[in-house]
């Protein structure tokens, strides 16, 4: 089995006239879960986007499992959990974990959908519209339908934002145990302690450029540290 399942080469991006991604490169493998970290309007939203085929006029290219990200066939292999609320509002919890079931040709099962609503305490809502849940709670349902997937690739965007301490934990635990399943998981997040602690690698996104890759396994390896290099942050400049 090939273990390296998504190149991006070259990858550069513009919103009109304003860059956003300069040349970005690298590479992810089977059974990893990758970190893309960076501060606010470094291009991690921007980069997911075109990895899903979100955005036109991309120069680069983006292959998945050796084919163009645009190939159709595989929009079933990947699942994004978005940091906004882009569920069907008009659905149930339940209707919407469901419909993507059917979407993704995956047969529920059953018993193993009942555990993960009880792990993220949704049992009381699940059957409720999703108009009226809560900011954490429509994150828990992109957490369950991600784990009822089990996609090859899975793409979450801020997504531990928000939750509870118990959902936060159940899902560090769950993305380590899907990647062991050799599924690729790419993560963005400002949590440098959730990235330090379930990561492989970082990409250390920068104005649009990748400053470094990050190997997060090595001991004595602090993030934060490495990022606040990577921006000149310096204590000493702060005072009230
Ligand atoms: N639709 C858009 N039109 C114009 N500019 C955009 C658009 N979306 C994002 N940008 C700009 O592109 C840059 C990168 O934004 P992006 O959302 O990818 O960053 P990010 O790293 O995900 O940020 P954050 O950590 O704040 O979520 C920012 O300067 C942002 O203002």
């Amino acid at each position: 089995m090939e273990k390296s399942i998504l190149e991006i080469n070259n990858l550069s991006y513009a919103y009109d006239k304003t860059k956003v991604l300069d040349n970005v490169a690298f590479q992810c493998n089977r059974g990893e879960v990758l970190v893309i970290a960076g501060p606010n309007g470094s291009g991690k939203t921007t980069l997911i986007k075109l990895l899903f085929g979100l955005l036109d006029n991309k120069k680069g290219s983006i292959k998945i499992f050796g084919s163009d990200n645009t190939d159709i066939s595989l929009k079933k292999k990947m699942y994004y959990l978005s940091s906004e609320n882009i569920l069907p509002q008009f659905l149930t919890g339940d209707e919407y974990v469901r419909m993507m079931c059917r979407l993704y040709d995956i047969k529920i099962d059953e018993e193993k959908y009942k555990k993960l609503i009880s792990y993220y305490a949704m049992e009381h809502r699940i059957n409720h519209l999703i108009e009226n849940y809560s900011h954490g709670m429509v994150k828990k349902i992109q957490l369950i339908t991600a784990f009822i997937l089990q996609s090859e690739i899975t793409v979450v965007d801020e997504t531990l934002n928000g939750i509870d301490i118990e959902a936060k934990e159940v899902s560090k635990i769950l993305f380590r145990k899907l990647a062991e399943k050799d599924k690729l998981v790419i993560m963005c997040t400002h949590d440098l302690e959730l990235a330090e602690k379930l990561g492989n690698r970082a990409i250390l996104l920068y104005k649009g450029t990748v400053k470094d890759i990050v190997n997060l396994k090595e001991k004595d390896c602090n993030l934060t540290e490495i990022f606040k290099n990577l921006v000149g942050f310096k204590e000493s400049d702060y005072e009230i």
